[in-house]
């Protein structure tokens, strides 16, 4: 037996999300910590239940005495409406993907801009970072356009296959750096943006097991571009040896994986976790094939 103050109870809102990875690593650096912490899925699809089910979600929650939850597709936009705090950065991206509730009260973060702008940094230390090509303007592509611009990219060539996607997320970027520069694309701009651009960043679901294949030609890669990927499953892409192959320095998506999970557990836990230890034992848990 443990009251909320003694251990911690911890879960994961999303859809199709039983096998994620993002619970193992939190329990096994609990552990390490010496921590009593449990990190449960809580699958809509298992559930039965729809997106719109998240604010009741974390009511029982609260009641039943969770410390915090992990928020994921569909639900990052969603939660907002639910909360009683947001974090300054969460609230300017429009999206929540960790809940602490503390005192009865929800409180908002996105850890998923935060850990790729760590993983930018120590990954690729003194990449330039003023003029970036992104593929992908969803989910994940809004956290990582916003850790880049708040990181100081001053261009940023945004290209989805939805335009009226990469329209909008272009337009909401620009008005909240409106010292930048958030161009709108379509693939006919790739080749001429990654002429000089400095980095790339890959944030659609190619390359995943499900959707195999590349997001381009690698021949549009020059090998002074650093190359980031957002997919981890696998963690090494076609993008990644292909880009590896030209000579690009290049940041997996297993970096942002980690990340995100470094800075919740900081958050839920108030203990500084190894993100060295968390990321071995992510990639131990891709390799053994979880
Ligand atoms: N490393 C990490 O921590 C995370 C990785 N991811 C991964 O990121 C990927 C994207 O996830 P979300 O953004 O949530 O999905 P999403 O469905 O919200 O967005 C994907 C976007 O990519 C666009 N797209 C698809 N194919 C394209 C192509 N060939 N060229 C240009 N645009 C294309 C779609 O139109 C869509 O707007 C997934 O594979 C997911 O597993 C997601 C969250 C965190
Ligand atoms: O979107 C993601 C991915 C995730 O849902 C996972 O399953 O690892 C965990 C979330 O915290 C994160 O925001």
């Amino acid at each position: 037996m443990s009251t909320i103050t003694e251990s911690l109870l911890v879960g994961l809102i999303g859809d199709g999300i039983t096998a994620s990875l993002t619970p193992p690593m939190h329990e096994r650096e609990a552990a390490a910590c010496g921590l009593h912490y449990l990190y449960r899925p809580v699958d809509l699809a298992v559930n039965g239940r729809s997106a719109a089910d998240v604010g009741d979600l974390l009511r029982y929650g609260r009641d039943l005495g969770f410390n915090a939850f992990n928020i994921t597709h569909p639900c990052k936009q969603l939660v907002l409406e639910h909360l009683d705090e947001v974090s300054e950065d969460a609230a300017r991206l429009g999206a929540v993907n960790t809940v602490l509730i503390q005192d009865g009260r929800f409180i908002g973060h996105n850890t998923d801009y935060s850990g790729f702008a760590t993983a930018l940094a120590q990954g690729l230390p003194d990449a330039a970072l003023d003029a970036v090509v992104q593929l992908g303007a969803g989910g994940a592509g809004a956290a990582v356009a916003y850790a880049l611009l708040k990181a100081g990219t001053r261009e940023l060539t945004l290209i989805d296959l939805d335009p009226e996607r990469t329209r909008e997320r272009a337009a909401a970027l620009a008005a909240l750096f409106p010292d930048a520069v958030v161009r709108p694309g379509s693939r006919e701009d790739l080749a001429p943006a990654l002429s000089s651009a400095d980095g790339f960043v890959q944030a659609t679901p190619v390359g995943m097991h499900s959707h195999p294949g590349l997001p381009l030609d690698p021949e549009l890669l020059r090998p002074e571009t650093w190359v980031a990927d957002v997919i981890y499953r696998p963690v090494r892409t076609q993008l990644v040896d292909a880009a590896e192959a030209r000579g690009c320095r290049v940041l997996d998506g297993g970096h942002m994986a980690v990340g995100q999970a470094v800075d919740a557990f900081r958050l839920i836990s108030g203990v500084e976790p190894d993100a060295a230890r968390m990321r071995a034992h992510f990639l131990e848990l891709v390799n053994s094939g979880r």
